[in-house]
């Protein structure tokens, strides 16, 4: 069966994570970026886990994995390194909730990609399981092309489109207008900026005009 890609909101969701290895904080890493309440539970944590939980970022259980534990929770990610113990955390998960298992993916109903982000672009590859590495290997490939300069050149799109939709330009040419700044010679800062100032002068504009009922 193939899998499906989605972007997920996190927002102030439960997310359990079980052990407290490197794996656990990659993934924990992920998860506060994108805004979840995290927990973790694990007899032990890692360096990395231990000065996020000491700057109260998550919540850390120190013990062992309880079936209690995930009983609302809407993620979970299986993180151990004992498989006696990731089995146990598979059969208490609730059905409708979402589970990583680390060390089996298959036994869990979503994966995490490798994952780019430069501004609001976000690049996501994953090869099925295939191979970790080589997902890995073109993530890096990637970033050279998709550089920070490249994050703010879609950050510059997504300003000019909002722009753009609170126009009163017809719909025909806001189209034409978001296709001409897929232009690469829009990559230049100074072109942005004056594409920008022009748009929030002609929204400006258009907003006064409507103000003095014209
Ligand atoms: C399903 C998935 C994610 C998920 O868990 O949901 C998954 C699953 C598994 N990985 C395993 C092993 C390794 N994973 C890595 C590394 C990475 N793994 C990542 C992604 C994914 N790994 C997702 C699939 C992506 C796809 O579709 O290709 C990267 C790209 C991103 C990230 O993790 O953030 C990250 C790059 C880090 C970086 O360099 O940045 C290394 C190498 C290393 O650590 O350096 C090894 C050892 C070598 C090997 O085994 O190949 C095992 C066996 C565990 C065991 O043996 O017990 C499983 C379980 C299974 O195969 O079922
Ligand atoms: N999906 C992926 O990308 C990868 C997955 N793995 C898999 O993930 C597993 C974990 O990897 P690492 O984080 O590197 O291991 P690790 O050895 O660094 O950490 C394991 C953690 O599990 C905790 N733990 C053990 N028993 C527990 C219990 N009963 N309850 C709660 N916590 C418990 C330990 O205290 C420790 O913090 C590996 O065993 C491997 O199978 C490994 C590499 C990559």
């Amino acid at each position: 069966m193939a899998l499906t890609p989605f972007m997920i909101d996190l927002v102030n969701k439960r997310v359990v994570i079980v052990g407290g290895g490197l794996v656990a904080e990659r993934r924990m890493r992920c998860l506060l970026e994108s805004g979840a309440c995290v927990t973790v539970i694990s007899p032990e944590i890692g360096e990395g886990i231990r000065a996020l939980w000491e700057e109260g970022y998550v919540n850390w259980k120190q013990r062992h994995f309880e079936a209690d534990d995930v009983a609302d929770a809407f993620l979970i990610i299986v993180a151990t390194n004992d498989p006696a113990t990731n089995q146990t955390v598979i059969e208490a998960v609730p059905e409708t909730s979402l589970v990583n298992v680390a060390a089996d993916a298959e036994q869990g109903n979503i994966q995490f990609p490798a994952h780019l982000q430069q501004g609001k672009l976000s690049i996501s590859i994953a090869t099925n399981g295939a191979s970790p590495m080589l997902a890995a290997k073109i993530r890096n490939r990637l970033a050279t092309t998709y550089d920070r300069n490249y994050g703010d050149y879609v950050d510059f799109l997504y300003e000019s489109r909002q722009l753009i939709k609170r126009s009163l330009l017809t719909k025909q040419t806001q189209t034409l207008l978001l296709r001409e700044l897929l232009d690469e010679s829009f990559k230049n800062k100074q072109k942005q900026m004056a594409i920008i100032n022009w748009l929030e002068s002609l929204v400006k504009g258009e907003e006064h005009d409507e103000r003095l009922g014209r």
